[in-house]
């Protein structure tokens, strides 16, 4: 029997509506991921790739549509269930990194996995093992002040994996960093969800990049389009 996809949209929907006006970000967008895949996200800035992706990490609701994990529609689940689902299941990297400025590297990787009641020793030997995947054993201690922007951002990689997510969204992960540092970042970021064999909907504006993922789809019009 086949497996179901890891994670699908389909015909999502979305409407913000300001005074008078509708703006119809999300049109019908749908995308199915299979297990495993890496699947790049082109949105010119504005089309609604943020919305796109907030729908898809269930931090925002769909106007009309279906969202599925492993075969489940979790559209209409309660707050509390949307929110152990993203514990559990998906993991967030942003463009900017959002570290804990008051702990360390270790510590911030530690922190995901002590709110899902990892036991402190095997979360940090988790956090150890996965700052080790992103070449940072020697930075583990240190609080993000003292860490420069790419490892700063391979922190924030390793702490979006640190509860081992199936799913991956990240929004434009290595946008904030200087052309040589995001190509590092990056081959890191494709090597360490590779490994894991997750899967992932990686938005980025470098074309470059997107060429590297398994696929790239595009957001035009509120709808998604192969590329
Ligand atoms: N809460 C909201 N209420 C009203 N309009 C909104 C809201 N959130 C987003 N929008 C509008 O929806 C459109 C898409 O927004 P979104 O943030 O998803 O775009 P984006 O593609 O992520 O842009 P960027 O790449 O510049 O961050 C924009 O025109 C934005 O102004």
């Amino acid at each position: 029997m086949n497996e179901p996809p890891v994670f699908s949209l389909s015909n999502i929907v979305k409407i913000y509506e300001s005074g008078d006006e509708k703006l119809r970000v999300l049109d019908g967008a749908s995308i199915t991921l299979q297990e495993g895949e890496i699947v790049a996200l082109i949105a010119p800035s504005g089309t609604g790739k943020s919305t796109l992706l907030h729908i898809a990490g269930l931090l925002e609701r769909p106007d009309a549509g279906q969202i599925t994990i492993a075969g489940r529609d979790v559209t209409r689940l309660s707050d509390a269930e949307r929110s152990a689902l993203r514990q559990d299941e998906i993991g967030f990297v942003y463009q900017f990194h959002h570290l804990l400025a008051e702990f360390t590297a270790l510590e911030n990787v530690v922190l995901p996995q002590r709110i899902g009641r990892i036991p402190a020793s095997i979360a940090r030997k988790n956090a150890a093992d996965l700052l080790a995947q992103f070449g940072l054993s020697h930075r583990q201690d240190h609080l993000p002040g003292r860490l420069s922007g790419g490892e700063k951002q391979r922190v924030a990689i390793a702490r979006a994996l640190a509860n081992h997510p199936k799913i991956i969204l990240a929004d434009e992960p290595t946008g904030n960093l200087d052309g040589k540092t995001s190509d590092l970042v990056f081959d890191n970021l494709l090597e360490v969800v590779r490994k894991a064999r997750a899967t992932a909907l990686i938005a980025t504006h470098n074309e470059v990049l997107a060429q590297r993922m398994d696929r790239v789809i595009i957001l035009r019009d509120g709808k998604l389009h192969a590329v």
